[in-house]
């Protein structure tokens, strides 16, 4: 291990670097090989320390929140992993929510700010997620009325951040440059540390219903993840058309390769029966786009994260 590991595996609690960890059991596809080296990270000081460490030791490097959007490669990701587990939720002021990057949005922020009859982050409930993660893809799901999709972008009003440049800077929401599925984070390797939501105040029992209603919505459509573990969608939103319908047109719902299946319910959704390799899941990709292509002269754009080697 280069020294500046060395010196960070001291510098952290016993446990907290370890070598070849499988990455499965930590994303909810529940697929994927061992990282070289895992570095778990609770504070925005020893997430600071670790890219400091791997950037001076000239390591590959990768960050992982909740899993939820990623699919990891049979043969794993080589270099360290650094799994954001910062914690921490405050008030900055009776509307300003405060949350580390590893903190929850689902049930952590979503359960709090309910409760609190703060409006703004009920939207996102069931979905899995880290606050890293949902800044990174721009969290997002339809309006209580189903006229339009909310995005996490409308509530975060600042954030703490690690530049790629390796300057550690207060951000404003404007500085993320968020789009649909995408936000500054995903064009350079800055990483976030804690991030600031600006909610408003609504009735609870109104924030409730359109909680029972979200999660009634995903229900409907999107597989269990203890029964079928998935990653969400796997291709991006074709605007008016809808990537599952045309991969459910060319009749491919339910399609099974190995352990892996084009969802019965959602054909933009793989799932895991039990056991699937990341090569059937990319087996299944390749069906859908190619499939899709020939039929429809659609083309399908992934829209998971691939980390490592497939
Ligand atoms: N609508 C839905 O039903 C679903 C939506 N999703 C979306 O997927 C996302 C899942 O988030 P999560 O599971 O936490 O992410 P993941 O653990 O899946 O990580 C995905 C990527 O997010 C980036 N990332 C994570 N934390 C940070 C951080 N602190 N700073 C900078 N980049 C970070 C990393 O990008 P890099 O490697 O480039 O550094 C990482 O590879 C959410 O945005 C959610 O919207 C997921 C499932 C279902
Ligand atoms: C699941 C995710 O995000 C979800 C998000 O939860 C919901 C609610 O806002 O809107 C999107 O789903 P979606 O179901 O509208 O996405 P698509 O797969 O493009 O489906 C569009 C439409 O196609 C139809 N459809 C879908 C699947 C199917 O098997 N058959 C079918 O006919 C449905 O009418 C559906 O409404 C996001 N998906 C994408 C790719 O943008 C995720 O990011 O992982």
């Amino acid at each position: 291990m280069p020294h500046e590991l060395e010196s960070l595996a001291r510098l952290l609690p016993p446990g907290r670097v370890a070598r070849d960890v499988p990455l499965a059991p930590l994303t909810t596809f529940r697929i994927g090989g061992p990282a070289d080296l895992l570095v778990r990270v609770t504070t925005a000081d020893e997430m600071v320390a670790a890219i400091e460490a791997v950037r001076s030791a000239g390591v590959p490097w990768t960050i992982l929140g909740a899993g939820a959007n990623v699919l990891v490669g049979d043969g794993g990701v080589r270099g360290v992993v650094i799994r954001s587990e910062i914690d921490g939720i405050e008030w900055v002021d009776p509307l300003t929510l405060r949350a580390g990057a590893g903190v929850r949005t689902f049930p952590d922020l979503t359960d709090r700010t309910v409760a609190a009859g703060l409006a703004g982050l009920h939207h996102y409930v069931g979905i899995p997620s880290s606050v890293g993660g949902a800044l990174w893809q721009n969290l997002h799901f339809l309006s209580p009325d189903r006229s339009r999709t909310c995005f996490i972008e409308e509530v975060v009003v600042g954030a703490d951040v690690l530049t790629a440049e390796g300057e550690r800077r207060r951000v404003d929401g404007a500085w993320f440059e968020f789009g649909y599925d995408d936000s500054v984070l995903h064009h350079s390797p800055h990483v976030v540390l804690t991030a600031d939501f600006r909610l408003e105040r609504a009735p609870v029992a109104e924030l409730r219903e359109v909680v029972r209603a979200n999660l009634q919505w995903r229900d409907d459509r999107h597989p269990d993840l203890w029964l079928y573990p998935s990653a969400g969608s796997i291709f991006k939103k074709i605007e008016g058309i809808g990537a599952g319908r045309l991969i459910d047109q060319c009749g491919l719902k339910g399609h099974v390769h190995g352990a892996a299946q084009i969802f019965h319910k959602h054909a933009n959704i793989i799932v895991n029966l039990g056991g699937a390799t990341s090569a059937e899941v990319h087996a299944l990709i390749d069906l859908a786009r190619e499939t899709v292509l020939r039929e429809t002269g659609y083309e399908l754009e992934v829209e998971i994260g691939l980390l490592g080697d497939s």
